[in-house]
């Protein structure tokens, strides 16, 4: 039960208000004696629910439903605004010192050759600058933007980019070398140096190995483990949606919107207890009520990236696919419903994940009080990334 002794955590940031909106009280860190603070932890882990939960509003983010989002065009129109909080920091020469270290590291592992200028104007250092808003040390934001770009890369080179040189038969396979490289596979010696000599050979791989040893000097055993599997999860969504891709087949929306929540930016989230420097104890972390926070909120964070890059995707001539998209499809609407429906959508879980996480909160268990302002906050960077990101703007 050791790491459920962790000092609380020195003070909780949460993103601002809207403008004219009065700021909403912070989650506080635990005011009760541990042993008091781990019982409440027990009790709303334990139950499907319990805490009462309009009492604990900690999160924001108090918008005017229907009110115009600053948001990015989007072809017929804007993407309307979503329930989000705004971002909990903007420092630009922060983001751009973590971009300047990303594509020299980039450029040391290999990938991307040729493409450094894609990956600058990708801007995954402001990405993580904004979402990681907590943290000020740019080596931790580095080690998160690592990891970040290797997921991507991953995703391009094996997966999306055929002119990357993704081979859609070779998905699974290569997944499974990608799954290697962040756990190593054991081999019998005698086929070991094979496995060695790919791992070396192939940038991507070197970027996922090279990404998880440093994040591994922030981490610890167990949040590595947690990084592992969400990496995992995530590899078994890209190669649901490379089957689609295949065999031809246009999932159904709930089926899309599952696989999402694997295909999402889980991985990232599941990164900040470790650059934040405080620990979110596995079992903490596992739990159901926890989890599906976590989760709802992956899915929201995905259906931001979705809505911000419809236009791209329409636009594009590789086969993606998309959940507004998906909607107009099978739903027989028009694009600007599908919008709607798909914003609803978002918001639905957004709400969600507030309740829930104010609910949790009032256990008082400090370093998951810590983690969930931290999830929030994370959201509010992701959007504001997607909003002004070139990649969806452009
Ligand atoms: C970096 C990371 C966690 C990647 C996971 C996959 C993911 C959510 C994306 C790369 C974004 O989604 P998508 O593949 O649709 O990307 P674009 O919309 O093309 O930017």
């Amino acid at each position: 039960m050791d790491t459920f002794r962790l000092p609380a955590p020195p003070g909780l940031r949460l993103p601002t208000p809207s403008a004219g909106e009065p700021p909403p009280a912070p989650p506080r860190p635990s005011a009760m004696p541990e042993g008091e603070a781990l019982a409440a932890l027990e009790r709303a882990l334990a139950g499907p629910s319990g805490f009462g939960t309009s009492a604990a509003r900690l999160f924001l983010p108090r918008e005017t439903p229907g009110a115009p989002d600053r948001g990015a065009p989007h072809g017929s129109g804007r993407v309307p605004r979503l329930y989000c909080p705004p971002p909990a920091r903007i420092d630009d020469a922060l983001g751009r010192e973590v971009d300047d270290r990303l594509v020299e590291w980039a450029e040391q592992v290999g990938i991307y050759e040729g493409r450094l200028d894609d990956v600058r104007s990708l801007s995954l250092g402001r990405m993580i600058m904004l979402a990681f808003a907590q943290v000020d040390d740019p080596d931790r934001l580095l080690a998160a933007a690592k990891c970040t770009l290797a997921q991507w890369a991953t995703d391009d080179y094996y997966c999306d980019d055929e002119t990357a040189g993704a081979v859609p038969m070779d998905v699974a396979t290569n997944l499974s070398l990608a799954t290697a490289a962040v756990d190593p596979a054991h081999l019998p010696s005698a086929y070991a140096p094979a496995l060695e000599e790919r791992m070396r050979d192939d940038p991507v791989l070197v970027s996922l190995r090279s990404s998880t040893a440093h994040l591994a000097r922030y981490a610890n055993f167990e949040q590595i483990t947690k990084y592992r599997h969400e990496l995992s999860v995530l590899f078994s969504g890209y190669t649901a949606e490379a089957q689609w891709r295949v065999s031809g087949r246009t999932p159904q929306v709930w089926e899309f919107l599952m696989v999402r929540q694997d295909n999402s930016f889980m991985p990232c989230m599941v990164m900040l207890d470790a650059v934040g420097g405080y620990e979110l104890p596995v079992a903490v972390y596992a739990s159901p009520r926890v989890r599906r926070v976590q989760t709802m909120a992956a899915s929201a964070s995905v259906i931001v990236n979705d809505l911000y890059s419809m236009d791209r995707e329409d636009r594009g001539s590789a086969v993606n696919f998309n959940l507004p998209a998906l909607i107009e499809a099978e739903e027989c609407c028009s694009r600007e419903e599908a919008v709607a429906r798909t914003v609803a959508a978002h918001d639905e879980l957004m709400h969600q994940v507030e309740e829930e996480s104010a609910a949790l909160c009032a256990t008082g268990f400090a370093p998951l009080q810590r983690y969930l302002a931290d999830v929030w906050a994370w959201l509010g960077g992701n959007h504001e990334w997607h909003r002004t990101s070139d990649r969806y703007n452009g």
